[in-house]
């Protein structure tokens, strides 16, 4: 039998990190579906993104990431080392979980965690943490391909852990998850935000952030 105990929470760091959008206005096959939309959140902060279907919450996030040009206004993450992109500070998880199905779940997140944080970072959890941390310690050896649905959001969770970013943008993260791997999740968003991180996260459902600000956009596409 195996026990996840998650890693005690360390103390905050980049706590003058600030995420600020001004007048972003955004363009999607042609029609501006975001339009001056200004906000912006403080290391330790988390703001949670609701509106109806279409309503632009993933083309904000993806704008966010880096992904989706600006069509007007500006995106910037005060604060941080002036030296790194936003993009390079943040972590993006999308619909689909960005993980290889041929490879073990461990083998997954040992490459991310190569990859994305090459350098030591006190604040990154090892593979072996992560995984406790969402309960697939069980599963570390299987191939991601055969994990349910829900084990597979918790793999590309973990992805989130095995290397420390600022800023968490979250597209629909609980989806699949059952009501503990729920907790889990809430309790390392939670941990997040206590190391100075900042999280925007798009959701049609509560995701356990008692004190997340809240930004809801307009009408459906
Ligand atoms: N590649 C694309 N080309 C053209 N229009 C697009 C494209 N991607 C998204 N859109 C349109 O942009 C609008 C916003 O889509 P988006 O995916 O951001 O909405 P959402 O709020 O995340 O919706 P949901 O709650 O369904 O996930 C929609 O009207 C959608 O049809």
């Amino acid at each position: 039998m195996s026990i996840d105990v998650p890693e005690p929470v360390q103390p905050p760091v980049d706590g003058a990190l600030r995420l600020c959008v001004d007048n972003l206005g955004v363009l999607r096959g042609g029609r501006r579906v975001l339009d001056h939309l200004s906000f912006s959140l403080s290391a330790g902060q988390a703001l949670i993104v609701t509106g109806p279907n279409g309503a632009g919450k993933s083309t904000l996030l993806r704008a966010l990431a880096g992904l989706l040009p600006r069509a007007g206004g500006s995106i910037a993450l005060e604060g941080g080392p002036s030296d790194v992109e936003l993009p390079q500070q943040a972590h993006y998880l999308a619909h689909s979980d960005g993980l290889k199905a041929a490879l073990s779940v461990e083998e997954n997140l040992e490459f991310w965690s190569r990859y994305l944080a090459p350098e030591p970072d006190r604040r990154s959890r090892t593979v072996g943490a992560a995984l406790g941390v969402v309960g697939l310690s069980h599963v570390a050896g299987a191939p991601f391909g055969v994990l349910s649905a829900g084990q597979k959001r918790r793999a590309a969770l973990a992805r989130l852990l095995v290397a420390f970013r600022p800023l968490w943008l979250l597209d629909e993260p609980l989806t699949a998850l059952d009501r503990a791997s729920r907790e889990k999740f809430a309790l390392a968003m939670r941990d997040h935000c206590a190391l100075g991180g900042l999280i925007v996260a798009a959701t049609h459902e509560p995701l356990g952030l008692n004190e997340a600000k809240e930004l809801a956009l307009g009408s459906a596409g």
